[in-house]
């Protein structure tokens, strides 16, 4: 993954799939190319294939279920957003947990395969324990503030700063911040603060121009890297 760590989760917002998806995907993308900083999209299983072929910027599945080729109905395999184009997975966000030996049994399966991989937590007290499975990165959110419009970067910018210290013990793991993140100051903040990126979705897949929200997201992420 690539520093400054943007990802952008459509979750099931009526704007991430279909046209409309493919739609957003496309400005988010065309954004992404003009200030050269890659935009990773976390896309319902759904669109992962057509969203793949579609635009250029990488492709993640929102969830994989831990279970084996075989007799699963519904199951959303590792293998199967593999083939679908997909580059990588959430696993455990907030609003699709899964138990502990799950997130194991998933990234010993997506390192395998070759899918990068970011496990999402709630609290700061997890990123060791999370760290020492060797996801590619972890995204810190307090459920509380997701979808709130108030960012983790100002309510609780010690969530990001503690987390920060943690992952300090696994430094092969990148620490992504997310929720409530609205604007170019919430992504300089946490970028400043010490997380590699950011995680969002409500205040771009809500936007009335997301293009121009993801523009700022962009340009707060850039100015917190040239200063250092
Ligand atoms: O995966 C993204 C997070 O849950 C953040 O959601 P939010 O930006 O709507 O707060």
């Amino acid at each position: 993954m690539k520093k400054p760590i943007l990802i952008i989760n459509f979750k099931a917002y009526d704007n991430a799939f279909g046209k409309k998806g493919i739609d957003i995907a496309k400005k988010i993308e065309k954004i992404s190319i003009e200030y050269s900083t890659e935009v990773t999209l976390s896309v319902p299983a759904t669109m992962i294939s057509t969203l793949s072929q579609e635009v250029s910027l990488p492709i993640y599945a929102q969830h994989i279920d831990d279970v084996d080729l075989g007799a699963h109905t519904g199951a959303i395999t590792a293998e199967m957003i593999k083939e679908a184009g997909a580059k990588g997975s959430l696993l455990n966000h907030s609003e699709k947990r899964i138990r502990l030996d799950q997130i194991h049994n998933a990234l010993t399966k997506m390192k395998k395969l070759g899918l990068e991989s970011v496990v999402c937590i709630d609290r700061y007290e997890l990123v060791n324990p999370i760290g020492l499975l060797q996801p590619d990165s972890i995204l810190i959110e307090p459920p509380e503030l997701i979808g709130s419009g108030i960012s983790v970067s100002k309510a609780k910018p010690e969530v990001i700063t503690k987390a920060v210290d943690e992952i300090k013990k696994t430094p092969s793991v990148y620490l992504i911040a997310g929720a409530g993140i609205s604007n170019g100051d919430d992504v300089y903040t946490a970028i400043k603060l010490g997380s590699a990126g950011i995680g969002v979705a409500s205040a771009v897949m809500k936007a009335k121009e997301p293009e121009k929200v993801v523009e700022e997201f962009i340009k707060g992420a850039l100015r917190a890297i040239e200063n250092g």
